[in-house]
């Protein structure tokens, strides 16, 4: 943008004056801040926000004709731009600089990195030229920041950022959506810790329905980091007082009443007029000094802002070293350009190599350092989870259930497996037949654990290649295809497993686990209170068996007979049962970190290392010696990264060994 551009001609306007005589600081305290102001302004200008450092900010929010640039005017004692609708259509970044009585004042504009000089008089039409170029000639509002340097005596040394003013109604021109992009726009702005919001109130409306003060609210909501100025205190002097007193919505840093510029007074006169409504008015003079009148805010603001100033640079230092260390840490892991066959297969080993090492740590031997805090990533543990699950599912299968008709199943089979023997001889036939009918009722259980379970450790699998190959993006889809091909070989292997083990199961009983008798005898001694029960026609037919729970045995009193036979062959199967359901659990237990240390020491280098280059391969070790453009411009992008980090660093650096010989710059 050309200097020609921004010094429109337009009628003279009146001299703007100094903020304040004296000037609101002393000029020792201005001495002292100005430097912290420039290191943080020189971070600012290095796009150091971007690195996703943030910087202690004072954001200006406002309604729309909420007086906000009448205070910034008036803090800047210069004229800035007024029309219908918004004229802060992009960040304005406002960097006042006290300077000497006799100095002569310089302003300036940097607009997208070019410097164009201009004087007091044009200011105003100067930012409005600079905000075309930068968001366009229409009315839409663009995140892109103007910063404006006022260098004049008499202002506080202070930066600010302006903000367009919140509108709920879109003008003529303006898209439909603007107050989605203002708000947007302003959380963005007043959202980090570091940013102090200075909202501007009008003293005529009622505070708690200000959209700027709500929006605050969201993100400070003790309010520790607003301060309100409330303009117009001449406009509407009635409970002011009151109101500021009542803190009725949580200003945490407390208000500055202000009566800004009217019309075309001179800015001397302004603040005459103010001392003079704030010292004679009958509403107003009693509210207390301290929080009254343009200088007082300044003073307030300086205050603040080096506080957090004071507060913050311990922060970014350490955030700038971690985050220049992580991106030079980062730079040396980017793959180097490879230039032959070998290079390019030696490379594909060294991935298999480091993601086999990832895969041994986190699978088998659970060492989860590099995910301290992703739990899906801690997997014995997650695999212990899911097998205590699988044990509840099958010790829980309704089919199963000991107390639904109980005995009448075991009597039954008793009935069908009688022969030709003595009575109280229990058939092995009976046993089985039972046996197999529990086990066929849980033998989808198994099958289906370890289809879950493999989801899972695919899951993991392919995540840590594509993190181990992430710099090779051209493999990654054929990498994903082939683990998981790998995987369902190994899912297909654990089926036929369980299959196998459910087979087994069905066709012996037999268990060297002296829990099995142990178990039995002790639920046996309950067979002769059972035996009364059934026997004795007056006694109430529920009872409670250890091993089996609550059950009603009336319907057995028919079968007395068979009914102790069958309450021993039920006691037996109770038993049992425990010892099958375990061994099909800890069977699950060995086979699957059995079967994953096989495929990470064996299977995943024998399958995918093979089909990669086999003869007439799908021309994947070609493909590496292709740098895929988005690892050129990651590495572009890391280089930029660590420069800016870099610059930043000194700066730093520079401002805390000042610090260091000053003293506090807080006080
Ligand atoms: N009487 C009086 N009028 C004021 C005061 N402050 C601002 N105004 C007037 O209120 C109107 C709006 O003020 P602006 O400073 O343009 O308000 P804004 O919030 O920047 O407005 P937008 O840019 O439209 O959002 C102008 O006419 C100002 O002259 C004040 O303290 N007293």
């Amino acid at each position: 943008m050309g200097d020609d551009r921004a010094l429109v001609r337009r009628e003279p306007q009146p001299q703007p004056l100094s903020v304040a005589h004296p000037p609101p600081l002393a000029a020792s305290y201005n001495d002292r801040i100005r430097p912290l102001l420039d290191a943080v302004d020189k971070l600012r200008n290095l796009k150091v926000m971007k690195e996703g450092i943030q910087l202690p900010t004072i954001v200006v929010v406002g309604d729309q004709s909420s007086g906000k640039s009448s205070v910034l005017e008036s803090l800047a004692g210069i004229s800035l731009p007024r029309g219908q609708g918004i004229c802060t259509r992009v960040p304005l970044i406002m960097r006042l600089q006290g300077r000497r009585q006799d100095e002569i004042p310089k302003l300036h504009l940097e607009v997208n990195g070019e410097i164009v000089h201009v004087d007091e008089d044009h200011i105003s039409d100067a930012i409005v030229t600079a905000t075309d170029v930068i968001a366009g000639s229409g009315k839409g509002i663009l995140n892109a920041p103007l910063t404006l340097v006022v260098k004049k005596d008499g202002v506080p040394d202070l930066t600010m950022v302006d903000l367009p003013g919140i509108t709920r109604v879109p003008v003529h021109g303006q898209p439909e959506n603007i107050h989605e992009k203002i708000s947007e726009m302003i959380m963005e702005y007043i959202r980090p810790e570091e940013s102090i919001i200075l909202n501007v109130v009008s003293a005529t409306v009622d505070f708690s329905t200000c959209e700027s003060i709500q929006m605050s609210q969201m993100v400070d909501k003790t309010g520790e980091r607003t301060l309100a100025v409330v303009t117009k205190a001449d406009k509407s002097p009635e409970g002011l007082q009151d109101k500021v007193t009542a803190d009725d919505v949580n200003i945490g840093l407390g208000y500055v009443c202000v009566r800004n510029r009217i019309g075309e007074e001179s800015y001397e006169k302004a603040r005459m007029e103010e001392a003079k409504l704030f010292e004679t008015h009958p509403l107003l003079r009693n509210i207390d000094k301290s929080i009254v009148g343009v200088p007082v805010l300044a003073r307030r603001l300086t205050q603040i802002q080096a506080t957090i100033m004071g507060k913050c640079l311990p922060d970014i230092v350490k955030k700038i070293n971690e985050k220049l260390n992580a991106n030079v840490a980062e730079l040396s892991r980017m793959p180097k350009n490879l230039s032959s066959v070998a290079e390019a297969v030696a490379a594909f080993m060294q991935i298999m190599g480091s993601a086999k090492e990832s895969l041994r740590k986190i699978l088998l031997r659970g060492e989860f350092d590099e995910y301290p805090d992703e739990e899906t990533m801690h997997c014995p543990a997650r695999l212990v989870g899911m097998l205590n699950r699988y044990y509840d599912e099958l010790q829980n299968c309704p089919e199963n259930d000991p107390r639904t008709d109980f005995l009448l199943e075991e009597l039954k089979v008793l009935e069908e497996a009688e022969g030709i023997g003595l009575p109280n001889f229990l058939a092995r036939t009976a046993f089985l037949t039972l046996l197999q009918r529990k086990v066929k009722a849980v033998s989808s259980k198994p099958l289906c654990f370890g289809v879950r379970a493999w989801d899972y450790i695919e899951e993991v699998v392919i995540r840590e290649l594509m993190r181990h190959s992430e710099n090779y993006p051209q493999l990654q889809s054929w990498l994903r295809r082939a683990a998981s091909n790998l995987i369902n070989k190994m899912r297909e292997k654990t089926r036929a497993r369980m299959m196998e083990t459910v087979e087994m199961e069905k066709l012996t009983g037999y268990t060297c686990n002296p829990e099995y008798l142990a178990e039995w005898n002790r639920m046996m001694t309950q067979q002769n209170l059972f035996m009364q029960v059934i026997n004795d026609e007056y006694r109430p037919t529920t009872m409670v068996l250890e091993g089996i729970g609550q059950v009603d045995v009336r319907h057995l009193r028919n079968h007395k007979q068979l009914a102790q036979q069958a309450f021993d062959l039920k006691m037996r199967m109770t038993a049992y049962w425990k010892i099958v359901l375990r061994r099909f659990v800890d069977l699950m237990a060995l086979h699957l970190p059995f079967s994953v240390h096989n495929l990470v020491n064996e299977e995943m280098e024998k399958d995918i290392v093979g089909e990669l280059i086999r003869p007439n391969g799908s021309g994947n070790i070609e493909r590496m010696l292709e740098e895929a453009p988005s690892v050129a411009g990651k590495r572009e992008k890391l280089n930029r990264s660590v420069n800016v980090l870099r610059e930043s660093a000194k700066v730093v650096a520079r401002i805390v060994d000042r610090i260091a010989m000053d003293g506090d710059y807080s006080e």
